[in-house]
């Protein structure tokens, strides 16, 4: 049979996406830029920032406060426009979504948790109802799921609980179960740790990796926690908006975490030394690079003396 004018058109789109930078990737932003204008001032929050996340990973956005990473997070959840560059999530582009396909896309493609722990949850539901609603909101009930979620989540006990009866770590992995209610393809948290000591962080940390590895969506958090290295499999640092380092996390044969940090290298070939590295050594302007046969020197360029 034929190809249809739509499965030709698809096909088409596919092709043309797999050849673009990231392929099919779940996640694909490809110099991403999104200018702030205020009263006259510019502000470059996103500065052609690069990102590729595979289907099914759990990824955490690091960086200095104002360096980009909530304006990131308000692009992949459809809230914000970028002014340039490419946004992909799924093979849908967040740059020419109809306010339709928007709308359609914060309901049933992403879930989101706040940092605000009063903001995932409404107080005068139980914990029950809270994971129900969005099932109900979208015509898609499905009897004991919630109660499935809570479980999976640890939070079972919590079931007939209003918000205020639980802890704020419970209060977090009852959020989670509410994200992932209708079952989407990307979780955004932002900050769901912010409120939250350490130990209880680990807690909610261990739900994200579960609803990550049980029911196989993308997650990706934005931190200031410091031991978030530990808790996901890779975290992507980010500076002046632009994706600066990576850190990857192994565990090694005698059961070991290892996390090993790598500085971005984009298609040009730029990467951003650490600003430590930089000024241990007095680096500034310019380096000089020596090939070696297994790796890249950088040395501090030799200025010669002045003769005056
Ligand atoms: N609505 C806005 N209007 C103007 N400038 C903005 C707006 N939102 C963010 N910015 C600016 O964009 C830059 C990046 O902000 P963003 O909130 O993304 O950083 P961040 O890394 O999330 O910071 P934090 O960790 O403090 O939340 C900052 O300089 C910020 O002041």
């Amino acid at each position: 049979m034929n190809p249809t004018l739509s499965e030709l058109e698809a096909r088409a789109t596919d092709a043309r996406n797999k050849a673009a930078f990231g392929g099919d990737a779940h996640i694909v932003c490809d110099n991403l830029v999104r200018i702030y204008k205020t009263e006259g001032v510019e502000v470059v929050a996103l500065q052609g920032l690069d990102l590729v996340i595979d289907k099914g990973e759990l990824v955490a956005i690091v960086g200095a406060s104002g360096s980009g990473k909530s304006t990131l997070l308000n692009v992949l959840s459809g809230l914000d426009v970028p002014t340039a560059g490419v946004a992909r999530v799924g093979g849908m582009d967040l740059l020419s979504m109809t306010p339709r396909d928007r709308l359609r896309y914060r309901r049933s493609v992403v879930g989101f948790i706040w940092q605000q722990t009063a903001r995932n949850l409404l107080p005068y539901l139980n914990a029950r109802e809270n994971v129900e609603l969005p099932m109900k909101l979208a015509g898609a009930t499905r009897k004991g799921r919630a109660m499935e979620l809570l479980e999976l989540l640890g939070v079972a006990s919590c079931a007939t609980r209003k918000v205020s009866d639980m802890s704020g770590g419970e209060q977090q992995r009852v959020a989670i179960a509410v994200a992932i209610a209708n079952s989407p393809q990307l979780v955004l948290a932002d900050e769901p740790t912010g409120e939250l000591d350490s130990e209880t962080s680990e807690q909610v940390f261990a739900a994200l990796r579960t609803a990550n590895r049980e029911l196989g969506v993308t997650v990706v958090i934005v931190t200031h926690d410091p031991l978030v290295s530990e808790q996901v499999d890779r975290t992507v640092g980010i500076r002046d908006g632009r994706t600066s380092s990576e850190t990857l996390r192994r565990e090694s044969a005698e059961g070991q975490i290892i996390a090993e940090e790598y500085a971005v290298l984009d298609r040009v070939g730029r990467l951003q030394l650490p600003r430590d590295f930089m000024s241990a050594l007095n680096m500034e302007r310019r380096v000089r690079l020596e090939l070696e046969s297994d790796h890249i020197g950088v040395w501090p360029s030799r200025e010669e003396p002045s003769s005056d």
